[in-house]
Formats: C-alpha cells, sequence, structure tokens
C-alpha cells in the first residue's frame, strides 16, 4: 500500500504549527482557566521542570487529601466491555438500573455474543428513541439489546447456567424489581439524540454536551451530521477489528472540528463576510490553533515510533512492524476521512496528526474505570442480617450463579485527562489516581498518599512502583521514557 499522505505534504506548514506547543504565557493561561474551573485546591502547572510540564501543589496537602478531579477531555469505554457494563457515553457513569444491568448482561450471554461480536453491531441505524420515561427508554434499551443479540452467533455454549427467557426479559423491562435495589438507585438510560442506538446518556446534559463535544460527527444515526454514514460505520468496524485507540483519535479530530466550527460561527457573527482570501486562510488557521489548544498541550509523538516493540516481535522485524503500525493508522485515517472530512479543517486528516494524536494517547492516557453498582449490590446482599439475606437470596442467587465471575466488571476504558495528563511519574509517588466510594463517573481522582508541602512537584506512578529497578524500567519504556526520579536514580548507582 502506498502510505505517503498527501495531506502531510499539502499542509506541512499548517501542520508543524499544530505541532508546535502555543507560547508559554497562552499555555500559562490555558492551564490557569482550567484549574479554576475544576474541583481541586491549590494546585498549578509549571512548564519548565526538569522533565517538561508538571504539576505543583500551591497549598499543603493533607495525607488522604483529594487533589484534583479531572474531567475527562476525550475518553471511550472499550467495545468490549460494553456487554458488561451500560454506562453514560459521556461521564461514564452506570445508568439504567441494577435489574438493567443483569438483565442485559445475562441476555447477551444467553446469546452467546463474545466482546467481539458486541463491537461488530456499529453502524446499524435505530428509529429515534424520542422519550422521557424511563419504562420506554428501558423498552427501547431492550429493543436495541435484541439487536446487539441478533447479529451475534447464537451458540450459547458458555457454560453458565442459562435463566428463563422471561425472567431475563422482565429484568430488562423493569417488571421485575430485585430485593434492595432502589438502595442503588441509578440514572434513567437516555437514547443518543441521533438515533444511533449506540450511546446512552445520565442526562439530557451529558446527551447535549456529547453530541456537541464529538457525537453529531461520530453517530450512525439518522440524525447524524457526518458525510457518509455508512463510511463512518466502516471506519468504526475497522477500529474494532483492529485497535479502539482509533475511536478516541476520531473523537478528538470530531472535538476539533465541532470546536473550530463554533469559533468561526461566532466570529463570523455580524462581520463582514467578504473577506480577503488571504486573510480568510490566516483567519482559518488561527481559529483551527484556537480550536486544537486542548489537544495542542498534551505531551507528543508519532504512534509507530513511540509503540514500543511487542514481547513477540524480534528486534530484526522492527523497521517492518512500525511500518504495519503507520499503515493501520493510514488505512484508519482514510476511513474516517471518508466518513466526515472538512475541508477547513483539512490538516488535521493528515497522517502526522493522527500519528501524534494516537501517540500522545500513549503516552499520556490514564486507564478509565468505575466501579460497578451490580458488584455493590451483591455485596449490599451478602452483608443482610441472616433472615433478611436468605428471603433476597431466593431471587438473588440464580442471577449470581448465572452471572458468574462476571458479576463484578467495571467500567474500563481509556480517557486523556488535560491535567492529570500533566502530572509526571515517580517510582516513589506523593499522589496516586484513586476513585474513592462517591466517585461514580469516569473523571480522575487524585488524592495525596502523604502529606504534600507548598512547592512540591504532585507526582504518580504510571506503574507498580514496588517492582525491582529494571522491571520498573522495562515498563516505563512502554510510556517511552526511562525513568530519572530520586529513588532510580538512588538504586542506579548503587
Ligand atoms: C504524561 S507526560 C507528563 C507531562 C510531561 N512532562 C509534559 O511535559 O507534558 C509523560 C512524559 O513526561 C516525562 N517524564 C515524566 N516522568 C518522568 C520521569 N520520572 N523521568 C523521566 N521523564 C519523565 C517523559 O518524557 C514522559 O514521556
Amino acid at each position: 500500500m502506498d502510505t505517503i499522505c498527501p495531506i502531510d505534504r499539502k499542509c506541512a506548514s499548517q501542520i508543524s504549527v499544530l505541532l508546535h506547543p502555543p507560547p508559554p504565557p497562552q499555555v500559562q493561561e490555558y492551564f490557569e482557566e482550567l484549574i479554576s474551573s475544576r474541583q481541586c485546591r491549590g494546585i498549578k502547572v509549571k512548564q519548565n521542570g526538569e522533565f517538561g510540564k508538571g504539576v505543583y501543589a500551591d497549598l499543603d496537602f493533607k495525607e488522604g487529601e483529594l487533589i484534583l478531579k479531572d474531567p475527562i477531555l476525550v475518553g471511550i469505554q472499550h467495545p468490549s466491555n460494553k456487554i458488561d457494563c451500560l454506562v453514560c457515553s459521556f461521564c461514564f457513569q452506570f445508568i439504567g438500573s441494577i435489574e438493567l444491568q443483569i438483565g442485559r448482561k445475562l441476555y447477551l450471554q444467553s446469546l452467546g455474543v463474545s466482546a467481539n461480536e458486541a463491537c461488530d453491531n456499529e453502524g446499524s441505524s435505530k428509529d429515534f428513541c424520542d422519550t422521557n420515561s424511563a419504562d420506554e427508554e428501558d423498552d427501547c434499551y431492550v429493543k436495541e439489546c435484541k439487536k446487539l443479540g441478533n447479529c451475534a452467533s447464537s451458540s450459547s455454549s458458555n457454560g453458565k447456567v442459562t435463566l428463563p427467557e422471561a425472567l431475563v426479559q422482565s429484568l430488562m423491562n423493569g417488571e421485575l424489581v430485585l430485593p434492595h435495589s432502589k438502595t442503588f438507585c441509578l440514572p434513567s438510560a437516555i437514547a443518543c439524540p441521533g438515533g444511533c442506538g449506540e450511546a446512552y446518556y445520565c442526562s439530557k446534559k451529558c446527551a447535549e454536551a456529547d453530541w456537541k463535544s464529538s457525537h453529531s460527527l461520530l453517530c450512525t444515526g439518522k440524525r447524524s451530521e457526518a458525510l457518509s454514514r455508512e463510511a463512518l460505520a466502516k471506519f468504526i468496524q475497522h477500529a474494532n477489528d483492529t485497535n479502539d485507540i482509533f475511536l478516541l483519535a476520531a473523537k478528538a479530530i470530531s472535538f476539533t472540528i465541532l470546536r473550530y466550527r463554533k469559533l468561526k460561527a461566532a466570529h463570523l457573527k455580524g462581520q463582514n463576510k467578504h473577506t480577503d482570501p488571504v486573510e480568510l486562510d490566516c483567519l482559518e488557521l488561527s481559529l483551527l490553533l484556537e480550536a486544537w489548544k486542548p489537544l495542542s498541550i498534551g505531551y507528543k509523538r508519532k504512534w509507530w515510533e513511540c509503540i514500543s516493540l511487542p514481547d513477540d516481535v524480534d528486534c530484526s522485524d522492527e523497521t517492518a512492524f512500525r511500518m504495519e503500525i503507520r499503515d493501520l493508522a493510514f488505512t484508519s485515517l482514510q476511513l474516517l476521512k471518508a466518513a466526515i472530512f472538512d475541508q477547513e479543517c483539512e490538516p488535521l486528516f493528515s497522517l502526522e496528526i493522527y500519528g501524534n494524536i494516537i501517540g500522545m494517547f500513549e503516552l499520556n492516557n490514564l486507564d478509565l474505570v468505575v466501579a460497578s453498582p451490580v458488584e455493590d449490590y451483591f455485596l449490599y446482599i451478602d452483608a443482610l442480617p441472616y433472615s433478611e439475606k436468605r428471603t433476597a437470596e431466593e431471587i438473588t442467587q440464580s442471577l449470581l450463579d448465572a452471572l458468574g465471575d462476571g458479576y463484578s466488571v467495571c467500567c474500563q476504558g481509556t480517557a486523556f485527562y488535560p491535567l492529570q495528563s500533566c502530572m509526571n511519574h515517580s517510582c516513589c509517588p506523593n499522589a496516586r489516581a484513586f476513585k474513592r466510594e462517591q466517585d461514580k463517573d469516569g473523571q480522575a481522582t487524585i488524592v495525596a498518599l502523604r502529606p504534600i508541602s507548598e512547592g512540591e512537584e504532585i507526582t504518580i506512578s504510571y506503574i507498580e512502583e514496588d517492582l525491582p529497578f529494571e522491571e520498573r524500567q522495562a515498563l516505563l519504556a512502554d510510556y517511552g521514557f526511562r525513568c530519572r526520579c530520586a529513588k532510580c536514580i538512588e538504586e542506579e548507582t548503587t
């Protein structure tokens, strides 16, 4: 395949500007605004530390204290995890009800839907589910669930106990209310306003925010703003078959295009529409740079250059391996281009930018994890006083047996967090990403591991920090660097 990307050459100068971080005062201003909009107190981003940017304490923190809650800039739930957990496609909190979570999973299980098959449903269109009623939303979800099942193989031999279909249906449609489930109330599932039947939300606010942020271009439903829904379905299918990081890259590109369009509309409002073509080019580039700013801040390298060599690839095959990764990215990019290309944002469709976006995720992303309320529910039942527990278990035990180990699967994905991604690594960190009892969505939550004094750098560990020195360095090679924290420097020299 010819992997020369014509846009790389055509837009070389714009690409170079996009890949150059904005000047320090602009970066500083961006972070100050971001920090003031977050649930955090006393942190600042400094740009010229030993390892480039870093986050520093602006106040003293006590051990266990919350340092930062960082909302996601772009994130995805892994497609294979969608069978296990129904979560809001914007904030990633669990939605529906305990009954729906369990029923949906048992239903898909009974159809033999495997993780990969669950991803194959992308692109199928579905009537718009325009309703506010929780019951109707759930019913609408049941239909979608059936469709997910229909396109999967129907071999239901998964070794788990199967329950009567009517019981599973009654869990999904809300007819069966499980004992004590009201203690674990979840927001109703609201269908995507574009009608894709793929995205669900915890609230209209999240549905609108996702639509405006990126989903309007990436929705496969009737109201999609994509150039071609068929092309979009092909792009999604390719990502599901190869690497779901392409779905996240598509979100980053859609996010930038939509921001660009909004900025341009605001700029042109009330202005002379007949701007000189040269002026218009300059204007478009400066608006694109502004739209791209939240992503320009992230530390970047090209994906095929920074990805570490898998164990099963011999060193002598390294060049071929990196070329293969580059080819794969190029194929994905061509599919995305056919689906959502925007001439005014052409540089975003260069292989150079696509590779850097994915490389940025590779080097900066944090695992997106949200604990399952279904696990909490079964633990709660287990902890009830003896007679209450026995009564409840007359209904719940068969469900637990049918779910098997899968009852506790949490929401899993990957996300880019604008402030957390500025935190440097230390093998002796003073903070960590840690979800507390009350943290029910996908935001990154950073808490102090020990007292931190004003002025100290806030560091987290990207890996299991208690491993021996060489193992730590090997793991950090996946993040593209050799650790030079105090602990590593000391251990290297002794
Ligand atoms: C997630 S970014 C952290 C923010 C980054 N310093 C920046 O300027 O954007 C991770 C990158 O920071 C640098 N880094 C972080 N911790 C480090 C450490 N302990 N030793 C050496 N380099 C480190 C590496 O270049 C790494 O790839």
